[in-house]
């Protein structure tokens, strides 16, 4: 069920600064950041050879992210996002194996616009998990 890993996020306090690490300190191509009120951040992606790095800023009153930079004030590492052929089917396979998924549980459309959809991070090894469709 599980495929391509399409993301590692971190979330941090100041995205200008955060992207400048990877563009200026790597090499790296760097996305100009983009708002995106509807989750709540601010983001700039790194493309890599094999995956990409999503950097978000919390963007508006209740941000998903506020809290963990309240507990990570430098930043850290937020989510891994793995790709998946059918949402649904695994979401209903997920859940029926006793994992809770956030928010309503319906997918909403994400950063490259495609559904996805979150999973608590204490069923996942302490890791929260983003499942976004292929
Ligand atoms: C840009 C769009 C999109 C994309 O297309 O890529 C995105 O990536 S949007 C990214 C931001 N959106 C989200 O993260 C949505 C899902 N997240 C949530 O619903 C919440 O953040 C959360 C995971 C439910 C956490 O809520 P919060 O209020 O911050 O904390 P809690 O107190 O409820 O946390 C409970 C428990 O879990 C631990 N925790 C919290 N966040 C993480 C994390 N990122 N990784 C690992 N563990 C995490 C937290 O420490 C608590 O543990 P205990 O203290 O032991 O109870
Ligand atoms: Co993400």
């Amino acid at each position: 069920m599980i495929g391509r890993l399409n993301h590692v996020a971190i979330a941090v306090p100041d995205i200008e600064a955060a992207a400048a690490i990877y563009r200026d300190g790597f090499g790296a191509t760097v996305s100009a950041p983009r708002g995106l009120p509807e989750h709540g951040v601010t983001v700039v992606f790194v493309d890599l050879p094999n995956t990409r790095v999503e950097l978000m800023q919390p963007l508006g009153e209740a941000s998903p992210i506020a809290k963990f930079l309240e507990r990570n004030p430098g930043g850290g590492l937020h989510h891994l996002c793995y790709e998946v052929e059918d949402i649904l089917a695994a979401r209903d396979r997920l859940a029926a194996a006793g994992a809770r998924v956030l928010g309503s549980g319906e997918p909403r459309i994400g950063a490259h616009g495609k559904p996805v959809l979150f999973l608590h991070p204490k069923d996942f090894a302490g890791t929260l998990v983003e499942l976004e469709e292929a």
